[in-house]
């Protein structure tokens, strides 16, 4: 009888886990005491959704604790992400680091890690950002291909940095980071070092062996075992509930949308944007002067309360609902009442099997974007919802859509807070 690795939940073991030091043959996990006590683990973490269309990755690997797609526990996600940054701690103690976090889903994981590390930050982006050079690479299996890092802030550090750490929330292939390392590498020729940290790793042991012929050091909670999952996500039926714009007519007729936004709009001062390099310091006191005038002008007293950030714009959002989890004291998963998510540009089918992650899909205008498509999953009804962004003020119809599709599950109370 074989016993269950741990880590990827393939039976492989010839005795339980308990620091046998065996090594897993499936995800190359070692029986270690220390990492079993202190570990996350596959199942704990992942689900498998389906992706809309996409012939090149079908699957979506999806974790459960991060905060993206999923409704998180604010200071669950940050707890994860500090193990991320105490595996680099150990490691590169001695190094000047600049960590780059990928939009849009690792953009808070790459931001808290820095913030841990006490080191540079950028984040990629698929936006515009106005008068910069950008380094364009390709994340050919993804819903929206093009990704970008600002240039001109590399320029001012590369000379100053001993390594750069690619933050992900996953690695399937590595392929993503091989195509930034490379250019990178052509760009400016000189012998920098790079390392990769995510919260799962799925790469073969090919692609692993890839990477350690070009000495990019690979770091990561849990290995995952990709094996199944395109299977998986194929037998999804796909039968949840999709709402799209003209299922929210009813709510917009109850509503003057601008007078709305008028009254429940509040502008922050002291932005930072981190697809420009930050000191992860500076960043981290951006986001609490932040929380400072959320605090004093929302007066929050309700103890249900949803906070959203909007695409890759995430890290801010999420200091946020941390910062509410600490005030309303929820220690515990059953009183812990304040939630985090984010809209996204990924479009992933909804199910109504209980164990696939997304069961209710709305699709709304991007905040930065009128002409592209974002969408929230399973949105429940809070006391209050804040949605916290820094898309341009001016580009109003994707706030509409958000607004309506919020009072379409049973939002009323709603609060949008700009950052600029
Ligand atoms: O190792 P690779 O094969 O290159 O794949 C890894 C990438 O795939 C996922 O992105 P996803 O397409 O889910 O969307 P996102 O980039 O918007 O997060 C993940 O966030 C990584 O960025």
């Amino acid at each position: 009888m074989n016993y269950k690795c741990p880590c990827c939940g393939f039976y492989t073991f010839k005795e339980k886990a308990g620091g046998s030091y065996d090594i897993c043959p499936v995800c190359f996990w070692e029986d270690d005491m220390i990492q079993l006590e202190n570990m996350y683990t596959e199942n704990q973490l992942v689900k498998i959704a389906k992706r809309e269309n996409n012939k090149k990755r079908n699957y979506l690997v999806v974790n459960k604790i991060q905060g993206k797609h999923i409704p998180v526990i604010p200071s669950k996600a940050f707890a994860m992400f500090k193990e991320l940054a105490e595996l680099l701690k150990k490691e590169y103690f001695n190094e000047r680091l600049l960590l780059v976090g990928f939009a849009e889903t690792a953009t808070a994981i790459g931001a808290s890690v820095a913030s841990f590390l006490n080191c540079n930050y950028i984040q990629t982006t698929r936006e515009q950002v106005s008068n910069v050079e950008y380094l364009f690479f390709s994340e050919t299996h993804s819903h929206a291909t093009e990704q970008k890092l600002v240039k001109d802030d590399i320029d001012a550090v590369i000379d100053k940095i001993d390594r750069i750490v690619f933050i992900e929330d996953e690695v399937t292939t590595g392929n993503t980071i091989r195509n930034i390392i490379d250019i990178l590498e052509d760009t400016y020729q000189k012998g920098i070092k790079f390392s990769v940290a995510s919260l799962l790793n799925g790469m073969s042991r090919e692609a692993e062996q890839n990477y350690q012929a070009k000495s990019i050091q690979m770091h990561y909670l849990v290995k995952t075992n990709h094996a199944e999952y395109e299977k998986k996500a194929e037998k999804y039926k796909g039968d949840g509930f999709y709402y799209k714009e003209e299922d929210y007519k009813e709510e917009a007729f109850q509503l003057n949308l601008d007078e709305w936004i008028q009254n429940h709009c509040i502008t922050c001062s002291g932005y930072l944007n981190a697809r420009r390099i930050v000191n992860s310091k500076g960043y981290e006191d951006s986001c609490a002067l932040l929380w400072e005038q959320i605090k004093n002008k929302l007066l929050l007293r309700e103890r249900r309360i949803l906070v959203l950030g909007t695409e890759e714009f995430m890290y801010p959002a999420l200091y946020v609902a941390l910062q509410i989890e600490k005030e309303i004291g929820c220690k515990c998963d059953s009183e812990s009442e304040v939630r985090f998510h984010a809209t996204t540009r990924s479009p992933i089918i909804v199910s109504r099997e209980q164990e696939y992650p997304f069961h209710e899909r709305y699709q709304l205008k991007s905040l930065y974007d009128k002409k592209r498509t974002t969408y929230l999953y399973d949105l429940k009804d809070y006391e209050r919802v804040i949605v916290i962004t820094d898309a341009p003020a001016d580009e109003k119809e994707g706030l509409y859509s958000l607004l309506l599709a919020l009072r379409k599950s049973g939002n009323q109370k709603i609060d949008i807070v700009r950052w600029c």
